[in-house]
């Protein structure tokens, strides 16, 4: 669904911004509608509460209230539009071109974010205040330099996530300019993550500008502004309390309309990330000889198909694909880069993203077969029934929340259990990803995690619903070395503890080895091969698993230079007819190039899409 029709489906977030825009366009055009001149006194009304004449009271000098609050708020609302416009502009600049360009560029600006965010804001705002004679413009900006810094982590991270695409690398390498590129295919993704950041920072940046006008930084006496509102106000507090309503009710309320426009926009976003890939549409390629899916299998994979795009221009990337995964068994998907491992997994949990959408076959987890279910049901099961545990964990975390909220979110979803117990449950989830004090880590915001402690955390986010099946997509790519086997020996023992079922995505055959009993082998969009790892490294019955493992590095002899595999995987609009390893294959024949290639059983328990296994023995 379009994400703005599902923000207009939240209704306290519709009436935040109808509010939030009225009172914006009843300060713009505070000339026309307020009753009195701003700084006309009226002695004869002093103190009023609201009347007829003054609808919201007047103020000690008898100045009308609802005036001045027009007027006032031009002064706090300009000045919160300067920080945010400076916020947005540096926020959304430097952050896509550190998240494109990466390298010294990215070092260098991520760097001085880290610095901004260690200044202390509000000492800062004094100072440029006392150095600029009290100019509150160069104050605002000041605050929308100092605080960018949140809206750069986030445009960043979304920027390297969608520089990372397919089909961005794609644009790219069909010399499409970078400008167009940054403008066609990742500025789309920005809008939603911008506009919370934006609305987050605009409430801080009325908060801030207020303060400083309570201080006297901001417009001379006797011209208004919300803060200078309460300044005099809280003079009369005593006597006069209703002085405060005004003001202090429309900062409150401006505050609090701008924070639920951004919960209601970051909900519409993920509900419509959520809702996209989950259609299926009619094409099916239907594989022979598939059996029906296993009824003992926790997950049974049958014929299925995945494509991107709409109508006649949908392209099929994942073809046919088979397999099942038992009850707390692991099942590596190894593969070149681009043969479909992730897009195979993110089909089991229905997150195609980016209009995917399966073609045809079925996924039966635990009995149920998930086309069939609903979307309350889909959603249930993920997290409870399946985990998934992120490629770059700091990516799916929100940079604006703690870990513990977010963490007590999703338990509470699952369990639906009081605080107490809920929080207790985040501490025993964080001490089983094997994080030390965990009191101390459910304080901390992503930014203050180690790429190690925030996959632990993705972990444990995968874990809080007690899944049966944990769904890993190169879950330690994006980790340094000594991180990676530590990630890795945490899977095995909390699947070994918990009897959980995996399907690892992988390109590492070390990883494979470590961590998986099974595995099935993509190339181009297929599964090639199925056997149990050791069978598979020992005696690979496909040309291309025997390729693959010839090239592994793990296996490398040092002084002896490993041997690679010659070509490249076939895009998927460019699948041969026949057997799609054939153009890279030194045992291929004519037979192998004229049509597709069923899938053999050579041996119980093994799969090979070939029809040169005997070849491939002999020469081996
Ligand atoms: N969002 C997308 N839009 C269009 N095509 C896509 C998209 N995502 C993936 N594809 C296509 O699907 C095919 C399989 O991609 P997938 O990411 O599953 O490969 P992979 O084996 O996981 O590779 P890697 O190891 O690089 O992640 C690719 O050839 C790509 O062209």
């Amino acid at each position: 669904m379009n994400p703005v029709r599902t923000f207009l489906r939240k209704p306290v977030a519709v009436v935040a911004f109808v509010f939030l825009t009225v009172t914006v366009l009843a300060c713009v055009f505070a000339s026309k509608l307020a009753p009195f001149d701003p700084i006309a006194q009226d002695l004869g009304s002093a103190n009023s509460l609201p009347t007829a004449e003054h609808p919201l009271g007047a103020d000690t000098l008898g100045r009308d209230l609802l005036s001045r609050l027009l007027y006032g708020g031009q002064v706090t609302l300009s000045g919160a539009l300067i920080a945010v416009l400076v916020f947005t502009v540096l926020g959304l600049t430097l952050g896509m071109i550190a998240g494109y360009v990466r390298g010294l560029i990215d070092v260098v600006l991520t760097k001085v974010v880290e610095v901004l965010f260690a200044v202390p804001v509000i000492i800062i705002l004094l100072v440029v205040l006392s150095v600029f004679s009290q100019n509150l413009v160069v104050a605002m900006v000041t605050l929308g330099v100092l605080g960018f810094g949140g809206l750069f982590r986030v445009v960043r991270a979304t920027t390297i996530a969608a520089a990372g695409e397919l089909y961005v690398k794609a644009a790219r390498a069909s010399g499409l300019r970078h400008g167009a590129i940054l403008w066609r295919h990742i500025l789309p993704n920005l809008w939603g993550p911008v506009i919370v950041q934006v609305s987050l920072f605009a409430a801080s940046a009325v908060l801030v500008e207020s303060g400083l006008a309570f201080l006297g930084f901001s417009v001379k006496a006797p011209d208004p502004s919300w803060g200078s509102m309460i300044s005099e106000a809280s003079q009369a507090l005593s006597r006069y309390p209703w002085l405060l309503v005004p003001p202090g009710a429309t900062i409150a309320l401006v505050v609090l309309c701008l924070g639920l426009i951004g919960d209601g926009v970051r909900d519409a976003i993920a509900r419509e990330g959520r809702s996209r890939g989950r259609s299926v549409g009619a094409i099916t390629i239907p594989d022979r000889d598939v059996p029906a899916a296993s009824r003992s299998a926790l997950l049974s994979v049958r014929n299925l198909s995945v494509g991107f795009g709409r109508g006649n221009d949908t392209t099929v990337v994942v073809r046919n694909v088979n397999f099942d995964v038992k009850r707390g068994e692991a099942l590596g998907i190894v593969g070149e880069s681009g043969s479909g491992k992730t897009v195979t997994a993110r089909a089991l949990i229905g997150l195609l993203g980016d209009g995917g959408r399966p073609l045809g076959g079925s996924i039966t987890f635990d009995g149920s077969e998930l086309g069939t279910l609903g979307k309350s049901a889909l959603a249930r099961l993920r997290g409870s029934g399946i985990g998934l545990i992120p490629q770059e964990p700091m990516n799916t975390l929100d940079p604006v929340f703690t870990i513990g909220s977010q963490l007590r979110e999703v338990i509470r979803r699952h369990d639906k259990t009081p605080g107490r117990a809920t929080h207790e449950r985040a501490v025993e989830l964080l001490e089983l990803v094997g994080l030390p004090d965990p009191e101390t880590v459910l304080r901390k915001y992503p930014h203050e995690l180690s790429g190690g402690m925030a996959q632990r955390i993705g972990i444990a986010l995968a874990l809080a619903g007690r899944p049966k099946l944990l769904i890993a997509d190169e879950p330690t790519t994006a980790l340094d070395v000594t991180v990676q086997q530590q990630i890795l020996d945490l899977l095995v023992e909390l699947r070994a503890r918990f009897g959980m079922a995996l399907v690892l995505v992988t390109h590492d055959w070390g990883v494979l080895a470590d961590v998986c009993d099974r595995a099935v082998v993509m190339y181009a969009g297929e599964v090639v091969e199925e056997a149990t790892v050791v069978d598979l490294y020992e005696r690979p019955l496909h040309p291309y698993t025997r390729a693959l493992i010839a090239a592994n590095p793990h296996g490398a002899e040092p002084g002896v230079p490993l041997p690679s595999i010659p070509g490249q995987v076939p895009a998927p609009v460019a699948w041969p007819a026949g057997c799609h390893f054939a153009s890279r294959c030194p045992l291929a024949l004519d037979a192998c190039r004229e049509a597709p290639i069923a899938m053999a059983h050579p041996e119980h328990d093994r799969r090979s899409r070939c029809i040169r296994i005997d070849a491939l023995e002999e020469a081996s």
